[in-house]
């Protein structure tokens, strides 16, 4: 579509006439369906990457976006589409991830958020639902699922930019995907969510300083693949238990969903570590992208592995 480029931010409108282009150009590996509307009446358009073989195959789930002003995830998700359709094919890793599994990309979970920070407030990070009451609007997306839903490193202060929301899923954005992710839950085998920014590969528990059942596990794959990521341009990364590792922070997306089963479950927080923080010039679009691929490369075909 007119002026998309994967090495731009671009804006919602574009985005969205990318997802309709690409997958009609690519229609033997895309599929696209929409999981749902925002609050403000977006589409959420979820795109099923991988051979068509006709039956559901074991899949991986891979968001952006969840928060509005953390543009390089939403540009990272983007640029995931476009490696995979453009190397399918070619690259032996990538050829044989998409003939045994589907990805399912949500480019930008947070549209109303995001289109937000291209119009009006830059720095905005939570949904833009409007409650009674208050003037204050939105909520914590990452705080919202019913993972120790607004315990710890939350507010229930709907001002706040943690704000966990009125209940569980209160956003109809967090609905809408939990809905997707549990109707699927037995094909889902990995889930992964893109945010910037610190440069750090997290894990379950963010909501507790308990261990995960599988943290050894999970540790050391996160171990490789942030080694991985490094070894292209040296960008330094920290893996590790969300809670030790950042903060403390219930209802997030990762917890909620190893709780639900789904064991291979991980979050990013791409560059850089606070020079640029959000604003993270275009010119680091590629090399943060190509980096952070050799980390999502490397985390799915370890899954395959196991399937
Ligand atoms: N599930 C929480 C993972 C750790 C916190 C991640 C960051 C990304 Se901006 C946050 O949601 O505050
Ligand atoms: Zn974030
Ligand atoms: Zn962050």
């Amino acid at each position: 579509p007119r002026s998309h480029s994967y090495t731009k931010y671009n804006s919602w409108d574009k985005i969205q006439a990318w997802m309709s282009s690409v997958s009609a150009a690519n229609s033997d590996l895309i599929s696209r369906q929409v999981i749902g509307k925002t609050y403000e009446g977006r589409p959420m358009n979820v795109l099923q990457i991988g051979k068509k073989t006709g039956s559901p195959k074991p899949a991986i789930f891979l968001d952006c976006g969840i928060h509005a002003r953390e543009w390089i995830s939403t540009a990272f998700c983007q640029w995931f589409v476009n490696e995979a359709v453009t190397t399918y094919g070619s690259d032996s890793q990538m050829t044989s991830l998409l003939n045994q599994m589907d990805v399912y990309v949500l480019p930008v979970f947070n549209i109303d958020g995001y289109d937000y920070t291209w119009k009006s407030n830059r720095m905005w990070r939570k949904t833009r639902s409007s409650k009674s009451g208050t003037s204050c609007r939105g909520a914590d997306p990452n705080r919202n699922f019913n993972a120790g839903w607004c315990t710890l490193g939350t507010s229930s202060n709907p001002c706040s930019d943690i704000y966990c929301g009125s209940k569980p899923e209160s956003e109809i954005e967090v609905k809408n995907v939990a809905d997707f992710i549990r109707k699927n839950k037995s094909i889902i085998k990995a889930y992964i969510t893109v945010h910037s920014y610190s440069q750090l590969l997290l894990f379950p528990y963010s909501y507790s300083y308990q261990l995960a059942a599988d943290h050894a596990e999970l540790m050391h794959l996160a171990e490789a693949a942030t080694s991985a990521l490094t070894s292209l341009y040296g960008t330094q990364y920290t893996p590790g238990p969300g809670a030790t590792t950042i903060y403390p922070a219930a209802g997030g997306s990762d917890d909620w969903a190893y709780d639900l089963g789904v064991k291979y479950s991980y979050t990013f927080e791409l560059r850089d570590t606070g020079r640029y923080g959000f604003l993270l010039p275009e010119s680091q679009i590629k090399p943060t992208c190509e980096e952070t691929m050799l980390a999502v490369k490397y985390i799915a075909t370890y899954v395959q592995k196991t399937l």
